[in-house]
């Protein structure tokens, strides 16, 4: 039986509506951590990039890598203890990624947005998570919380768009290596009904992180 040390910053991926953000919020509180959310009520562009991938995919994409950025920072300088609700690869490697290949985004644009992501990623505020956490379920699933969530913008978005996106989170996380993964089925627990239902989570994220820092003697 291993325990999670309070230092550690556990990253939590997955596709748009998955469940990432509530299980920031019930790990959080089941361990004690703080949690590094990921804002959409006050993003100004992301309503604008709905209704318009071409003209604000660049905006949108230098916008959420600030905030990763004033994220990171601010975990940084806590020392740690994090549980964080996307991380910025998922930005890079697959929005960005997604949207320069489907043409919504233009080279040229993609070549500045990454130049700027690469100048940040030297910066000492960028220490590689010690888990991410890669949210695994059912296409229908996904688009069933979509709906039920009912951010009209999200829902008003084409079906193609979901299914591209979820596509390429499969076939991301099969190369996935900045850092140790854990992945975790959505039917596996209940954050609403059976808070417990998450200790055999936690048991693996702690098996994986005394693995990876016993390796690397951390
Ligand atoms: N374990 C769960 N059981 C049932 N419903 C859930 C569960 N987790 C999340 N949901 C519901 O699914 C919807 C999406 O969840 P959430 O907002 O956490 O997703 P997300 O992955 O953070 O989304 P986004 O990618 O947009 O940030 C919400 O309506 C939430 O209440
Ligand atoms: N880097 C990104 N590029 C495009 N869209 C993104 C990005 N990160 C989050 N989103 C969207 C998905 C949800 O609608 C909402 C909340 O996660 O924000």
């Amino acid at each position: 039986m291993y325990t999670i040390p309070n230092d550690a910053i556990i990253t939590i991926a997955g596709t748009v509506g998955v469940g990432k953000s509530s299980l920031t919020k019930a790990l959080a509180e089941k361990l004690n951590f703080r949690t590094s959310f990921e804002k959409v009520d006050n993003n100004p562009y992301l309503e604008k990039f709905y209704n318009d991938f071409d003209r604000w995919s660049f905006h949108l994409q230098i916008y959420f890598l600030a905030e990763r950025f004033k994220e990171q920072k601010r975990m940084f300088e806590y020392g740690g203890g994090f549980i964080q609700d996307r991380s910025i690869y998922e930005d890079v490697d697959i929005f960005a990624k997604m949207h320069e290949e489907g043409g919504t985004m233009t080279k040229e644009d993609f070549a500045t947005y990454y130049q700027l992501y690469e100048a940040m990623v030297m910066t000492p505020y960028f220490p590689q998570p010690d888990c991410l956490i890669f949210l695994e379920s059912d296409y229908e699933d996904v688009i069933n919380r979509i709906a039920e969530r009912g951010r009209q913008m999200e829902i008003e978005t084409d079906e193609t768009y979901w299914r591209a996106l979820y596509t390429r989170y499969v076939e991301w996380i099969e190369n996935f290596n900045a850092c140790p993964v854990v992945r975790i089925n959505i039917n596996e627990y209940d954050v609403y009904g059976d808070i417990d239902s998450l200790d055999p989570v936690i048991e693996k994220i702690a098996k994986v992180i005394h693995t990876h820092r016993a390796m690397h003697k951390r």
